[in-house]
């Protein structure tokens, strides 16, 4: 166990990594051990123990998102977009002893994170468990790909102020849902929604927590709102159905769901509590019918194995709450249609999610900017991506749910949410966590 005194002199720390790193059949291992921080004034000890983890074919899952566009991750290998999924991982660590300034530095920046106080984590907590804290964020650093002793601001931001703190405050959600049960009781596995307007990181820090997930040895499934898309079949029908209405001309709006599909995954993943069950989740595939989208063929769908512990469950419309249909005539007549259709989406998504995390933007033209950093980042790497006008137009037929929407889910919260396992992350421009404005 670590023991840190982080009130003492400052001090100094040296680290000694040694790593190595294999890859076989999209199974890569990881291993690593004497990893000692010798400080002078205090004693720190920790990844004295032998590790060893692996990190499973997820990598190869979720393909058909697409890139980050993240400029936090602009000087690491992972930053490739599209691809990140699909490549191996190797370890960027230095094979040489390297000095860091201090830890205290780190424990001071940490400190100094607007999400703290929103997770109910003391100053006292954060020294009690720094070890926890640095050993996230190396993991995190190993994930995508970054030298954990030269992280820039915005990458420090990114990893301690944001992704650590909503793994942290996901495991308390996790601990709380689980004293709920008695011994010996099956305890369906937490599922917690993220809804985030797209672009806006979502479907990485969903990565991340999975992956965090993983590596502290809870069994966690990802699945998005997307994944539950119709059919491109189906989605043809839909477009007929509605003539003229630019909102479901295409998918992404509520009608363009497949619902059975969203009550027979989610209720079927609620129930992976033993050892040994094993289930596919639905996966959707956008390059489909030149970018219309269309369900992924089942036989690429990825397992998972139970007892799952959480479920991550995330989507840009995600606890949307129907509105009083002179509301959203008022922001688009063509969202007459679509809200109606909302009505059948707190049974087939909303209720199965107990804990909530929101992550709110100040305007929703930044789906835009970021659509088109994305598309832009994807295009420079000579991947096809859409034309400037295209951005616009895809966002377009997304933006009067957003305007309708929002104001609701950051006023009252997702559909059914309980105020108390709910957690609002509010976003600057560059996609971190800023104080909330009142
Ligand atoms: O591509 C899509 O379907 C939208 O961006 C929603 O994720």
């Amino acid at each position: 166990m670590a023991t840190l005194n982080l009130f003492s002199q400052p001090w100094q720390t040296t680290i000694s990594p040694s790593f190595c790193c294999s890859n076989s059949n999209n199974n890569i291992s990881y291993a690593y051990q004497n990893h000692n921080i010798i400080s002078n004034n205090s004693k720190l000890h920790f990844f004295s123990n032998s590790r060893h983890f692996s990190v499973l074919s997820q990598f190869s899952t979720h393909s058909s998102k697409s890139g980050s566009g993240s400029s936090w991750l602009q000087n690491s290998s992972f930053a490739a977009g599209i691809e990140y999924r699909k490549r191996p991982l190797y370890s960027v660590f230095p094979t040489k002893a390297a000095e860091v300034s201090s830890v205290e530095d780190l424990y001071q920046f940490i400190c100094s994170g607007p999400l703290l106080d929103k997770i109910g984590i003391t100053q006292e907590k954060v020294a009690e468990s720094i070890d926890n804290w640095i050993l996230y964020g190396r993991y995190l650093c190993r994930l995508f790909q970054l030298n954990e002793l030269y992280l820039t601001e915005p990458q420090k931001a990114r990893i301690y102020h944001y992704y650590v703190p909503v793994f942290l405050w996901c495991e308390q959600q996790i601990e709380e849902h689980q004293s709920k049960f008695k011994d010996g009781e099956e305890i369906p596995p937490l599922v917690i929604g993220f809804s985030a307007p797209q672009g806006c990181g979502k479907t990485t820090l969903v990565f991340a927590l999975d992956y965090l997930f993983e590596v502290i040895g809870r069994k966690s499934a990802t699945i998005s709102i997307d994944d539950f898309y119709l059919t491109a079949e189906g989605q043809t029908k839909l477009r007929e159905a509605n003539p003229g209405n630019a909102l479901l001309e295409f998918r992404g709006n509520a009608g363009s769901h497949d619902l059975a599909l969203s009550v027979e995954t989610l209720a079927s993943l609620t129930k992976m509590t033993r050892e040994g069950v094993k289930m596919k989740l639905p996966r959707y595939d956008k390059s489909a019918f030149s970018g219309r989208g269309d369900r992924a063929d089942p036989s690429t769908w990825p397992e998972v194995e139970g007892p799952l512990k959480v479920v991550l469950f995330e989507g840009w419309m995600l606890g949307f709450r129907p509105l009083p249909v002179e509301a959203v005539k008022a922001v688009d007549p063509q969202l007459e249609t679509v809200n109606k259709n909302l009505e059948a989406y707190y049974d087939a998504w909303d209720k199965y999610i107990k804990s909530w995390i929101v992550i709110k933007i100040k305007d929703p033209n930044c789906v835009f900017q970021w659509r088109l950093q994305a598309e832009i980042a994807m295009r420079e790497a000579g991947n096809p991506g859409m034309t400037d006008e295209e951005v616009r137009d895809f966002v377009s037929r997304y933006l009067p749910a957003y305007y309708a929407y929002l104001p609701t889910l950051y006023s009252e919260g997702p559909n059914g949410s309980d105020p108390q396992r709910l957690l609002t992350i509010e976003i600057d421009e560059g996609r971190n966590p800023i104080l909330a404005s009142i």
